[in-house]
């Protein structure tokens, strides 16, 4: 099956900047996560090939934002049925290179094809306003301009999604992007790329470059031709880079780790309560910034969801994502493996127990078992960093107000859930918890229709939504005076 994704005319081992496909100098491996073996090269390009780009793009962006808003709509739309009708080799081009399960890999290329297809409605709806003026003779009109040439970095997991939501939100502002993928997950990038290029994109409007992070994270954040630097990845990287942009004021959006809670009360439905913690743990296995990396549960009803839960969790299946019937594929890397198990190790130590799977998979390399952790409190190490794996911690309490607090005990601020059937508990945590998302009765929340982002170190801005467009917009006033005869 390998040959016959890496035949594909979508699979492509050079970069595509400026409208060119470009190879050249040292390479880098990418290896397929399920088995280790290498699946090719993409070129390892630094500085220079980051500025090409970069003057691509700033070439490109006058002609991009005169168009009107309708054409650049249609471009989005034509990205986003390219996705969709190429949805089967996409989705097994991303598994191939990243492990989540084949239906999962499809699903991402839709859900990520879904934001081409709400910024080409949106594009249209970028108002202004007129301001009551205090002046009898003297109007003031704002009106939204594109910030100009945007660089995104992104990270392994969503490696289609991530820069979807990005990219299209910056065509449709009327701004060039260059993409910088994960070095691990390059090819479902670069599969993007070839679509830019058969849609018909002016020739530096979209750019992918693959390489070393450090040097094209320099050019990015010091080229004065860069107004936008969006990343999603981790806290210590997006602090870097957001600290490092700031110094010549150039816009940022920062999608940064998270350390979501999903409550769970006595009076929620236990069976919707186990399915929602599945879906939200175990998708992409845990390696997701809003997956529940604490889980609490109320004291009346702790042993029965740990039971039902445990259960359910220890039917999951565990494969090579493109094989039929795998719920969970391996872990990104030999290193994610490690984290996972410590983080299992110190909460066995401080008296936790396993209430399923907990150790590295019988498949070997990097598969782990969906495990679920029973007796887990705030000391140990799990309740405080993001485990980034297929680990369920189960945390008690018994009161509304101890929920909360557990809850906001930490520096992120990312996604939060609960599940109850009272609503007025359900509004009082809504507003008690310190999250940029919550969500109630449900265990999945992202759509392109809806504002994604954080509050605290889990960043700043937000993606998705008539929100999103506005990140890649700045505010421009006008007054008009000598109105009076
Ligand atoms: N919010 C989220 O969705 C994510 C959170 N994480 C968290 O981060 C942890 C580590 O994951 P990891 O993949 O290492 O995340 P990183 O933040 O290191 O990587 C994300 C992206 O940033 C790039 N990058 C890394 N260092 C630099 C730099 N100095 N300058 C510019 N770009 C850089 C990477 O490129 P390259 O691949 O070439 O190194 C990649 O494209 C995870 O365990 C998880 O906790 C990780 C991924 C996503
Ligand atoms: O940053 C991430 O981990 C990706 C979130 C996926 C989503 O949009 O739900």
């Amino acid at each position: 099956m390998t040959q016959a994704i890496t035949d594909s005319r979508f699979f492509r081992q050079e970069c595509y900047i400026g409208g060119d496909w470009r190879s050249g100098g040292e390479t880098i491996d990418v290896v397929n996560p399920a088995n280790g073996e290498t699946i090719g090269t993409v070129p390892d390009f630094g500085r220079n090939e980051a500025r090409n780009a970069i003057a691509a793009a700033a070439e490109a962006f006058p002609a991009w934002r005169a168009r009107t808003a309708e054409e650049r709509g249609k471009f989005c739309r034509a990205f986003y049925e390219a996705l969709m009708d190429n949805q089967q080799i996409l989705g097994e081009i991303l598994t191939l290179e990243q492990g989540k399960p084949l239906a999962e890999a499809k699903g991402e290329i839709a859900y990520g094809a879904a934001f081409f297809k709400w910024f080409a409605e949106e594009a249209v709806r970028v108002y202004g306003d007129v301001i009551p003026s205090p002046w009898t003779d003297k109007r003031i009109v704002v009106t939204k301009e594109p910030v100009g040439v945007v660089c995104s970095i992104t990270p392994w997991n969503f490696p289609t999604a991530m820069i979807a939501r990005k990219a299209a939100a910056a065509l449709a502002a009327g701004c060039p992007i260059i993409a910088k993928p994960a070095s691990q997950t390059p090819y479902s990038a670069l599969a993007m790329g070839v679509i830019a290029e058969d849609i018909g994109l002016p020739k530096g409007v979209f750019s992918v470059i693959t390489g070393e992070a450090a040097p094209i994270g320099d050019e990015f954040c010091e080229n004065p031709a860069v107004k936008k630097i969006t990343f999603t990845g981790s806290t210590a990287v997006g602090e870097e880079l957001a600290s490092r942009a700031i110094k010549t004021m150039k816009r940022v959006s920062m999608e940064l780790g998270g350390n979501a809670p999903l409550i769970i009360f006595d009076d929620a439905d236990l069976d919707k309560a186990v399915e929602g913690a599945i879906a939200c743990k175990y998708r992409n296995a845990g390696q997701t910034c809003v997956c529940a990396n604490r889980i609490l549960v109320q004291s009346g009803i702790y042993d029965a969801f740990a039971e039902a839960f445990a259960k359910r969790v220890s039917g999951l299946t565990v494969g090579d994502g493109l094989k039929d019937g795998v719920d969970q594929g391996p872990l990104i890397e030999e290193k994610a493996v490690q984290k996972v198990e410590d983080h299992i190790a110190d909460a066995l130590s401080k008296g936790a127990q396993t209430a399923a799977g907990g150790h590295r998979h019988q498949l070997g390399g990097t598969f782990f078992e969906p495990t679920v952790l029973t007796g887990v409190t705030p000391e140990m190490v799990i309740a405080k960093d993001e485990t980034f794996g297929p680990v369920a911690p189960l945390f008690k309490f018994d009161t509304e107000e101890e929920a909360a607090h557990m809850a906001n005990d930490t520096e992120y601020g990312l996604a939060s859930y609960l599940y109850t059937n009272d609503l007025g508990r359900a509004w009082r945590m809504m507003e008690a918890l310190e999250y940029g998302m919550v969500a109630i009765n449900e265990g999945i929340l992202s759509t392109p229709v809806a504002p994604f982002g954080g509050v605290k170190e889990s960043g700043v801005g937000r993606e998705g939504s008539k929100y999103g467009l506005e990140d890649y917009l700045n505010i421009k006033y006008a007054l008009f005076g000598g109105l009076g005869k």
